[in-house]
């Protein structure tokens, strides 16, 4: 193995499978650290749910999947977080970055999430969505991780004891030299500027050797040349005839449009957080998805729908009780023979990969931007795992063509 990466979310994680297996890598994506051995992969991202859980908790995983890495031989460690950021008062990009560049004796860690292809970049230390400040971007509304502040260096400053520094856009346009001189110096996590795919190449470039980096799947664009391995044939790929069915938690503008638009044309089942947490059965959900075609099941609402919900029966229960359901629901729709499973949302994800069982996933060709096709290896089930705000707005009946066996 070359390349080991810790992702902070499931969907996130294949974001950054699609990038390195575009490079070309051959990459296995696992769900949590692995009970035995990796594979030959070049490249093993190993998907926790640490996002928003309590920092040590994030720690404690995102070190014991550092270790397993290393021990499978990683030259270099990756670590994955949201292209917008995503963090709570508490972390946990600051806490796990600090963490991982102490075991590794690393000094000065790369801090980039943007990912251009997707319309985030990195200007100034602020970070844009499209044209937008990202505390403007609807991500100030996020039901666990509202980001109200766009200027990156203090949201990272209270997440961490190290210094924050910053490399400019006018030092990254200069190539890698310039970005490899300015990464010399004292202790510090360094957020760097980048507005388009070749200043990550070049990022990517001048990180070469470094035990650790940090970003959105944007980071990995240049790193695969480090380990002299370049684009070659896409992977081979078939996906699964019989039943589609969608599972949609993310409540991002992007997803609320996407589910808007699947209903159109599809059936739907709205999973409220009162009928959740009022004790819907996922069984009751999987009879109705039953012969229907590509049914949508979806707790995604506005914000205000969200804001009301929490605030009646707190953030993480009502996050928890929906979480819980999609996971016992995707359990038992592949015991029923769906075979072709499309969730949105990172937490949802998450859930939806534990309930499924999914202990690592294969990567296969792009739907969308940061959104690969995925087979859980061994078994006749394809998935999509959306970020909240990936996808065009036909999202999921494109993901359905594309798992489907063609
Ligand atoms: N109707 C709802 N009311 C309150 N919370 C909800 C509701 N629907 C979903 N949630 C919770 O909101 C969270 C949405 O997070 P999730 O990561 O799945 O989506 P996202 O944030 O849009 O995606 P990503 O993390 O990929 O950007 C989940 O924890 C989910 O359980
Ligand atoms: O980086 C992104 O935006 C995504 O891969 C993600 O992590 C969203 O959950």
């Amino acid at each position: 193995m070359r390349l080991g990466c810790i992702g902070d979310d499931f969907t996130g994680s294949s974001d950054l499978g699609n990038t390195l297996t575009k490079a070309g890598m051959r990459v296995v994506q696992y769900s949590g650290v692995p009970e035995g051995a990796a594979g030959d992969e070049d490249a093993a991202v190993i998907a926790l749910k640490s996002r928003t859980i309590p920092a040590e908790e994030a720690v404690a995983q995102s070190l014991a999947a550092c270790d397993w890495l290393l021990g499978q031989g990683a030259e270099q460690l990756l670590f994955k977080y949201c292209s917008t950021f995503d963090s709570t008062d508490a972390g946990n990009i600051g806490p796990v970055a600090q963490a991982l560049a102490e075991r590794l004796g690393e000094d000065r860690v790369v801090v980039c999430p943007a990912f251009p292809g997707a319309g985030r970049t990195v200007y100034q230390g602020h970070l844009f969505v499209n044209d937008q400040l990202l505390s403007r971007s609807g991500m100030e509304d996020h039901p666990l991780t509202p980001m109200r502040e766009p200027d990156l260096r203090r949201v990272l400053a209270p997440q961490t004891d190290w210094d924050v520094a910053h490399i400019g856009a006018e030092v990254v346009w200069q190539g890698a030299e310039a970005i490899r001189a300015a990464l010399g110096g004292p202790r510090a996590m360094v957020l760097v500027d980048a507005v388009r795919d070749g200043d990550l190449v070049a990022i990517g470039r001048a990180a070469a050797g470094r035990k650790l980096v940090t970003g959105g799947s944007g980071i990995a664009l240049g790193l695969p040349a480090n380990f002299g391995i370049s684009p070659g044939d896409a992977a081979k790929w078939h996906g699964e005839a019989g039943p589609c069915v969608i599972l949609s938690g993310s409540c991002s503008r992007a997803t609320r449009g996407q589910v808007a638009r699947h209903l159109e044309a599809h059936e739907g089942r709205e999973a409220t957080a009162e009928a959740v947490l009022g004790g819907l059965k996922a069984a009751e959900l999987a009879d109705w998805a039953t012969g229907r075609d590509c049914p949508l099941i979806y707790s995604s609402a506005d914000p205000a729908t969200v804001a009301a919900a929490q605030a009646a029966h707190g953030r993480e229960k009502v996050a928890g009780a929906i979480e819980g359901l999609f996971a016992e629901l995707a359990g038992l729709l592949a015991e029923r023979g769906v075979t072709r499973i499309i969730s949105a949302g990172g937490e949802t994800s998450g859930a939806v990969v534990a309930g499924l069982g999914a202990e690592a996933l294969e990567i296969g060709p792009e739907i969308a931007p940061g959104v690969p096709a995925l087979r859980v290896r061994g078994r006749p089930l394809v998935l999509a795992l959306k970020s909240g705000n990936f996808g065009q707005e036909d999202f999921f009946a494109r993901a359905a063509g594309v798992l489907d066996a063609r």
